[in-house]
């Protein structure tokens, strides 16, 4: 791995899994594989380094649910529970390429063919966001340009907003649209995981897909 890369992925896992119950979903076993190394792995072969954002607490097991894969490095929360768009934060800061990607660790069935296209989307702006149904952006399944995006974050912190949503309105971003996103992959790629129900369901269906 390079020191100076030109596209990086952030990796989001810095929550409490709470729907989830008393385990932490990040590295829950998913059909023989750790719910966020099946993540890493389908980045991987697109980006020249991975970050992992969690909490102090979360990194041996993380490290454990990594181990004989792919490197990775962590950026640890300096303050934990300030929200997914602050583990964003965190994250683009420790990632050295220009452009990143940041995807939630609970979302499994990631397409790296449509971050892929998410990263020649945004090149030349400042982020490239996929929307659904012309209203849901995927803020956690979208690429950003590094720099913008930490200060869009910092200034949406010091103004009090916590929404994930909240950076973009900083920022030049393309919308890649629903049929654009289809192109690409199957809507399953923004599918997340947060219930022991889900969670049994993603199971399956990786379980018969492989
Ligand atoms: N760094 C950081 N990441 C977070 C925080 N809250 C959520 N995330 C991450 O953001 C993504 C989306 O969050 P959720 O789907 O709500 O996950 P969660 O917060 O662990 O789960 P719930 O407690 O059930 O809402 C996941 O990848 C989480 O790990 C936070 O306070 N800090």
């Amino acid at each position: 791995m390079s020191l100076e890369s030109d596209r990086s992925a952030v990796v989001l896992a810095g929550g409490h899994s709470t729907r989830f119950g008393d385990a932490d979903k990040a590295v829950a076993d998913l059909a023989g594989t750790p719910m966020l190394r099946r993540v890493v792995d389908r980045l991987d072969s697109i980006v020249d380094e991975v970050v992992v954002n969690c909490r102090e607490d979360q990194v041996p097991a993380i490290e454990d649910a990594l181990a004989g894969g792919p490197a990775a490095t962590f950026a640890v929360d300096p303050v934990p529970d300030r929200g997914p768009m602050a583990g964003i934060m965190t994250g683009l800061r420790a990632a050295t390429g220009e452009y990143a990607a940041v995807v939630a660790c609970d979302m499994p069935f990631v397409d790296p063919a449509l971050i892929a296209h998410c990263f020649e989307r945004a090149a030349g702006r400042e982020a490239a966001v996929p929307r659904v149904d012309d209203q849901w952006f995927q803020t956690t399944q979208a690429v950003y340009r590094t720099d913008p995006m930490i200060a869009a974050c910092e200034r949406a912190l010091k103004r009090g907003d916590r929404r994930i949503v909240e950076p973009l309105s900083d920022l030049d971003y393309a919308v890649v649209d629903e049929d654009e996103v289809r192109e690409y992959a199957s809507l399953e790629t923004f599918e997340n995981v947060n219930t022991r129900e889900e969670f049994a369901a993603a199971a399956e269906r990786l379980a018969t897909d492989s």
